[in-house]
C-alpha cells in the first residue's frame, strides 16, 4: 500500500511531504526533488513571487547514499521567504500590538471568488481569509512534485515507465501537432516557457497570456499527460475504486483550479458511433496491437499496455487583477475582492503537477498488482508476468 501526506502552509516556514509504501533502492534523491521542484516554477503567465521564493529541499528519512530505503520518507521543502512571514504566520501566541503592526496581517475580508475563501471562512468559522487561502493556495503542489518524483523514478527503475506532460490548451488557443512527445522531448518542452510542444500554437499562447496580464485578466487551459512503458493490467474491473481511470481522475481533480478530466478521445468519444469509437484490436507477429488510440490507455478500468495519455482541464486563475465583484465580511456590503499579486496563468506549472500525481497514482498501482519491498523484486514480479503474457500470445507492441 502506497500513502502519503502533505501538511503546510503557503506563508509558512516550510511544507512537508510523507510517504510510505516505496520500496527501497529506488535511486532518487534531493538533485531529481529540486530539479522537479524548479521546472513546477518554470513556465509564461507566473507572478513575481516564483522569482524570489526558492524550495529548500531537506530530506528527513527515508533516504540514504542515494537511493530509498524502504521506510516512510520524509521531505521538508523550506520556504525562503519565512523571515517576512515569522510573525503573521507564527504557530505559537503572538501579541496582539506586534500583530496589529504587520501590514501583511490585515485582515482579508473581500473573499475572491473561484478561490477557497468565501467557502472556507463559512465552513472553518474565520471571519477572514488568510487562514483558508494559506493552505488552499497551491503552493502545496511542490509537496506533491516532491513526492511524485520519488514515484515517478520507481516507475521508471522498476518498469520502465515514463511520464511526460505538456500544454495542449492555453487561453483557448489549441495546439493542433498530432504526435506524441517521448521521455527524450520533455526537455525541449520545459524551454519552451508555454510547455507546448507544437511551436505554432505555443507562439499564439504566448501572445493570449501577455494580451491578458495587459488586461488584467487570467487564464485557463488543458494540460495532458503521455505515460509511455506500462504494462497492461494496472488497476481492476473488480470494483469502482479500483478502477485505473477513476483513481487517475481523482487524483488530477485534486490539484487546485482543474475542472475536469478525460482520457484518450475523452467527451468527443460520446458524440461517436461505436464503430468509430473502439481501438480494433489487431494480432501481429510481434504482438498484440490496436488499430487506433481513441481509449487513451485504458479499458475496464485497467491499463492496456497502449500508451496512457490523460487530459486535465485547469479554470483561469481565481485572483483576478481586475478585481471581481464580492462583498465585505466586516461590512455586509458588496465590494471588490482582494488582490495583491497573482500568476496570469499556471497551466504550465499544473502540467509539473499532473505528472507527479499521475506518477503517484501509477506507482501505487504498480505496487498492488507487482508488490515488492526492493526496485529488483518489483521488476522480477514485472518480468515473470510479461513472460507469462508472451506464452500466452497475448504481449502489448506499444
Ligand atoms: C500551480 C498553480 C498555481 C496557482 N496560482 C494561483 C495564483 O497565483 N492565484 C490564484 O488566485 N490562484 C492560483 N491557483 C489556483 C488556486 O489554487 C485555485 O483557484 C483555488 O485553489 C480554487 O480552485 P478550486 O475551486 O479548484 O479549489 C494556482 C493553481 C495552481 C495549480
Ligand atoms: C506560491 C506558489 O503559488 C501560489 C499559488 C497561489 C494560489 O492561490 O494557489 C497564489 C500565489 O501566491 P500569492 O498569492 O502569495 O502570490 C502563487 O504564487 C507556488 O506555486 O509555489
Amino acid at each position: 500500500m502506497l500513502r502519503y501526506l502533505t501538511a503546510g502552509e503557503s506563508h509558512g516556514q516550510a511544507l512537508t511531504a510523507t510517504m510510505e509504501g516505496i520500496p527501497a533502492h529506488v535511486r532518487v534523491g534531493e538533485p531529481e526533488i529540486s530539479a522537479a521542484l524548479a521546472r513546477r516554477r518554470l513556465g509564461i503567465g507566473r507572478g513575481a513571487r516564483m522569482k524570489f521564493e526558492a524550495d529548500a529541499v531537506t530530506l528527513l528519512g527515508g533516504f540514504r547514499h542515494g537511493e530509498t530505503l524502504g521506510s516512510p520518507i520524509a521531505i521538508m521543502i523550506g520556504n525562503t521567504e519565512w523571515a517576512k512571514w515569522e510573525t503573521v504566520m507564527a504557530p505559537g501566541e503572538v501579541d496582539p500590538a506586534t500583530l496589529a503592526q504587520q501590514a501583511r496581517n490585515a485582515p482579508l475580508t473581500r473573499p475572491r471568488p473561484g478561490h477557497a475563501d468565501l467557502a472556507g471562512m463559512q465552513k472553518y468559522g474565520f471571519a477572514e481569509s488568510r487562514p483558508i487561502l494559506e493552505r488552499a493556495s497551491a503552493r502545496e503542489t511542490a509537496a506533491r512534485v516532491a513526492l511524485g518524483t520519488v514515484a515517478a523514478a520507481f516507475l521508471h527503475q522498476a518498469l520502465g515507465t515514463s511520464i511526460v506532460s505538456h500544454v495542449v490548451e492555453l487561453g483557448g488557443v489549441r495546439a493542433t501537432r498530432a504526435d506524441l512527445p517521448h521521455a527524450q522531448d520533455l526537455a525541449a518542452i520545459d524551454a519552451e516557457p508555454t510547455r507546448c510542444f507544437d511551436a505554432e500554437a505555443a507562439a499564439a499562447m504566448a501572445a493570449e497570456v501577455e494580451a491578458c496580464r495587459k488586461e488584467g485578466d487570467t487564464l485557463g487551459g488543458v494540460v495532458e499527460v503521455v505515460v509511455w512503458g506500462l504494462p497492461p493490467g494496472l488497476g481492476s474491473h473488480i470494483q469502482g475504486d479500483r478502477r485505473l481511470d477513476g483513481r487517475l481522475a481523482g487524483a488530477l481533480m485534486g490539484i487546485q483550479a482543474i475542472k475536469g478530466v478525460e482520457f484518450g478521445a475523452g467527451f468527443e468519444l460520446a458524440r461517436r458511433r461505436g464503430s468509430a469509437a473502439h481501438d480494433e484490436i489487431l494480432p501481429t507477429t510481434e504482438g498484440i496491437s490496436r488499430a487506433t488510440h481513441n481509449a487513451g490507455g485504458v479499458e475496464g478500468g485497467m491499463s492496456t499496455g497502449e500508451v496512457l495519455r490523460v487530459r486535465a482541464a485547469m479554470k483561469p486563475i481565481s485572483t483576478v487583477p481586475r478585481a471581481l465583484r464580492t462583498l465585505d465580511v466586516s461590512t455586509g456590503q458588496p465590494a471588490a475582492a482582494h488582490h495583491q499579486r497573482s500568476d496570469v496563468c499556471a497551466v504550465p506549472a499544473a502540467g509539473v503537477v499532473a505528472e507527479a500525481v499521475t506518477a503517484l497514482v501509477l506507482a501505487e498501482l504498480a505496487l498492488e498488482k507487482f508488490g515488492g519491498d526492493s526496485v529488483a523484486e518489483t521488476r522480477r514480479n514485472r518480468d515473470a508476468y510479461l513472460a507469462d503474457l508472451v506464452t500466452r500470445g497475448l504481449e502489448v507492441r506499444q
